[in-house]
């Protein structure tokens, strides 16, 4: 929730007239936006100027004003979710209910960047008509502008039909976790000649089906270069794809050091938050045991004569400690 500036200072006045102080309740403090709504046509813009295109995952309200507030481009709300926020053990068990609860979250927070929704495994491979339901539900409840599908050749009639519909698709190909069973495990793809030619074929078969973007996940960086040079209406986001594709995506746990499961060749930690975490509970529990906390001024205090009273009154009705 914004306020504009005047709102604020009249907020504090009242509050210091009334002798209320800022809780940590209260929306924070802060001046009204300032960032423009990205869209896909300057999403398209960035690819074509070469400047490269900043996704990130977000799960919930404080990741997404984080991405809000720190320049990202596109928001995604990732069904990775599943995994570092939920604790499943795949995102296969993700419910499209679970996702929207966290898209709503997340599109509070959110509000320039492009903002992107993964369809949850089962959500869109019963029909393109089932699909289309479920697609409604994230932009209707969830908030968000675009939704996101895995696979290649085999979803083109849904990323058409939800393109018609109004809906933008974001594609994502390579190493597709919602079918890490049937792959076997979580594997680099496109490291054959044949693999690589199919990978390309995805891309420009999504293109053409209207994806205004594709996620690259896991594959050799000459094959992402090569992708990236061929699309010219879709713009490439990889997640270990090299550094030639149009953007980066990464997840937030992984940049940020919180999660502690496996570590893929393509993630580097640009925060240590997992270290402040267990600086900070550390503190906090052994400062609750040696009673360092709470202090005098983290405490209130009655007036001395209520007190008094207070004693008094609690004496007369036999009411000692
Ligand atoms: N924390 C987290 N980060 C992610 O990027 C992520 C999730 N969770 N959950 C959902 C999917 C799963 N993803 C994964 C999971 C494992 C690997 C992985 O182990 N890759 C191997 C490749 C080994 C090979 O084939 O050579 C690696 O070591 O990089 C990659 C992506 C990406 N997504
Ligand atoms: C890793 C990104 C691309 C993703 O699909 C997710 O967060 O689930």
């Amino acid at each position: 929730m914004m306020f504009s500036r005047q709102q604020i200072r009249h907020t504090r006045l009242h509050q210091i007239a009334s002798g209320r102080r800022w809780m940590s309740v209260r929306p924070e403090e802060r001046a009204p936006e300032t960032r423009k709504k990205i869209t896909i046509q300057h999403l398209l813009n960035m690819k074509r100027k070469h400047t490269p295109i900043a996704m990130l995952t977000a799960y919930d309200f404080p990741t997404g004003r984080a991405c809000e507030a720190h320049g990202v481009d596109i928001t995604l709300v990732g069904d990775s979710l599943a995994q570092v926020c939920l604790g499943y053990d795949a995102t296969t068990r993700l419910t499209l209910d679970e996702m929207v609860h966290h898209c709503r979250a997340v599109a509070r927070g959110s509000k320039a960047p492009f903002l992107v929704a993964d369809m949850p495994f089962g959500t869109y491979e019963a029909g393109v008509d089932d699909a289309v339901r479920n697609a409604v539900r994230l932009v209707r409840e969830g908030g968000v502008d675009a939704v996101k599908i895995e696979g290649g050749v085999e979803v083109v009639d849904t990323v058409k039909r939800l393109t018609t519909v109004g809906i933008p698709v974001m594609g994502h190909i390579g190493l597709m976790p919602q079918r890490q069973a049937i792959q076997s495990g979580y594997r680099v793809q496109g490291k054959s000649a044949a693999g690589a030619l199919s990978l390309v074929d995805s891309a420009l078969a999504l293109e053409a089906a209207g994806a205004f973007a594709i996620v690259l996940e896991a594959i050799p960086h000459a094959v992402g270069a090569h992708i990236t040079r061929r699309l010219h209406h879709a713009a490439t986001i990889g997640i270990g794809a090299g550094w030639e594709t149009d953007g980066q995506v990464l997840v937030w746990d992984d940049l940020m050091g919180t999660w502690g499961g496996h570590k893929a060749k393509f993630v580097r930690r640009f925060g240590d938050v997992r270290g402040e975490v267990e600086r900070g509970v550390h503190a906090y529990v052994q400062a609750v045991r040696d009673r360092s906390f709470p202090s005098a001024s983290e405490s209130y205090e009655m007036p001395a004569e209520e007190a008094e009273r207070f004693v008094g009154l609690a004496g007369a009705r036999g009411d000692e400690p």
